[in-house]
């Protein structure tokens, strides 16, 4: 039989005990370290991690009570190791057993022990111990991926009426368990602030799930939300959970719910009125404690009204609705917007000196947005990228740039448009270079500039 990588700590003052686990142990795992006084114990357990401590129970001659090592026990529990403890005694007292397990030990083994049934006990205890590794191991990364995803949702930025009634909306709802319905079109931040809910909510130190309900495949739907049995279909190879259970404790947030077909909607409604899941091939229904945020760019009330949305699933999941209008309608946000994202791309890009000019802005501030916020996000990027001088030109956004293509013939003289078309045409010609304009036009950089703002260029 091959080793287990364990570590093992052995603590018992009789030579004769030591000695013989050690060698029993030795044959089994990778290290056996033996220990005479239990008073060793903090400077040991201080220098060096185990995954198994076998504990004696009575250290002084005739001492028979345990309550030494439940002395001792409690003291390697203080120092938050991984390690698992076995207690290991001469008398077999139940009372002592069951304080002993109340203290925290895994188990209890009476002297002369059965080497199969100690091996078993420890190789238990060990594969314990990885386990809890793993889970340490796995929280601190989800730790540190939520909190790299949430430094993404951070700022949500707004200063529009609209946005300013989401903030207070958010304020109050994420202290509740309410569920939470968020409407809006894509990319007008229904994830961002369905994240700023769980965020600032009592479950923010546990998971935030998100599954988009219309990626989704219709066949693999309830194994995927509610987990499967191994062996349940095909390609169900070992026992899965699924995301409602991997979301227990925290939030899930069903996005795109308006895409789901009425048979799914179906099994949807059953375990958010039930709070119970059952996994694909079992008969036992398993409690979820999760707060539920479901959002859609569909409109759920006309949906309604045309039988392809339940009625009774949308009264269920928007005890709080939040709207988050078009960027077209609160477009007082443009100018924050742009600033926070420029600043984000200058920094990743590293050219911090780009600046965006006022008519720039207000030229954003007249597009139509149908990507919304992110769509903004993403002519910033691209800007950034292909951006040759210190400022931003219209040019440097596609669609800008194609809005002041248009060729324009005058059959009126009207100075002031004569005007605005000559600067228009001249920074075209120029590729957006505004020295190369204003000298072509005979103006200072500053003149250009105020005009280019009076005619929002
Ligand atoms: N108010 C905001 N402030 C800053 N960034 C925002 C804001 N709203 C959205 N964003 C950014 O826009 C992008 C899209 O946001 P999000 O994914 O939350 O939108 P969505 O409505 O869930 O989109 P979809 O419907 O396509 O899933 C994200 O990168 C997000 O960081």
């Amino acid at each position: 039989m091959s080793k287990s990588k364990g570590r093992i700590l052995v603590i018992d003052d009789d030579d004769y005990i030591t000695l013989s686990l050690k060698l029993l142990l030795e044959e089994h795992f990778t290290e056996v370290t033996t220990v005479k006084e239990p008073k060793k114990i903090p400077g040991i357990l201080g220098k060096q991690s185990f995954d198994v401590i076998l504990l004696d129970m009575n250290f002084k001659q005739g001492d028979t009570s345990g309550e030494e090592g439940i002395y001792w026990l409690k003291k390697i529990k203080e120092m938050e190791i991984d390690a698992n403890v076995i207690l290991i005694t001469a008398y077999g007292d139940v009372n002592i057993a069951v304080k002993t397990i109340k203290e925290g030990a895994i188990d209890f083994v009476v002297k002369p022990w059965q080497n199969e049934k100690l091996l078993s006990t420890i190789h238990a205890a060990y594969t314990l111990s990885q386990e809890k590794k793993r889970v340490k191991h796995l929280r601190s990364q989800q730790k540190i991926l939520s909190s790299a995803m949430d430094n993404q949702f951070a700022n949500i930025i707004g200063q529009s009426g609209a946005m300013l009634d989401v903030f207070k909306t958010i304020e109050k709802v994420a202290k509740t368990n309410a569920d939470v319905l968020i409407l809006g079109d894509n990319g007008t931040g229904k994830e961002m602030v369905a994240r700023a809910i769980h965020r600032n909510s009592p479950r923010a130190e546990e998971v935030f799930i998100s599954v988009d309900m219309g990626a989704i495949q219709e066949n693999l739907f309830e194994s995927e939300l509610f987990g499967h049995k191994k062996g349940a279909f095909t390609d169900a190879r070992e026992d899965r959970i699924g995301r409602f259970e991997a979301a227990s404790g925290g939030t899930i947030f069903l996005d795109e719910i308006g895409n789901l077909s009425l048979p799914l909607q179906a099994k949807i409604l059953t375990v958010l009125q039930s709070r119970h899941i059952t996994r694909v091939g079992t008969n036992d229904p398993i409690p979820i404690d999760v707060r539920v945020i479901c959002a859609t760019n569909s409109s759920l009330a006309t949906m309604v009204k045309e039988k392809r949305f339940r009625e009774d699933l949308l009264y269920r999941i928007n005890t709080v609705e939040i709207t988050l209008p078009p960027l077209k309608e609160r477009i007082e946000d443009i100018p924050l917007l742009t600033e926070h994202f420029l600043k984000l791309y200058c920094k990743k890009y590293q050219k911090e000196h780009i600046r965006v000019p006022e008519y720039v802005v207000k030229k954003l501030q007249k597009y139509h947005w149908p990507g919304n916020i992110r769509e903004l996000q993403h002519a910033l990027e691209r800007a950034v990228i292909m951006c040759e001088s210190d400022n931003l030109q219209a040019g440097d956004f596609a669609f800008l740039g194609n809005e002041s293509t248009e060729e324009q013939s005058f059959d009126d003289f009207n100075l002031e448009k004569l005007e605005e078309w000559a600067i228009r045409n001249s920074i075209k010609k120029h590729h957006g270079n505004i020295s190369h304009a204003a000298q072509e036009l005979g103006l200072s950089r500053g003149a250009l500039y105020r005009r280019m703002e009076k005619y929002g260029l």
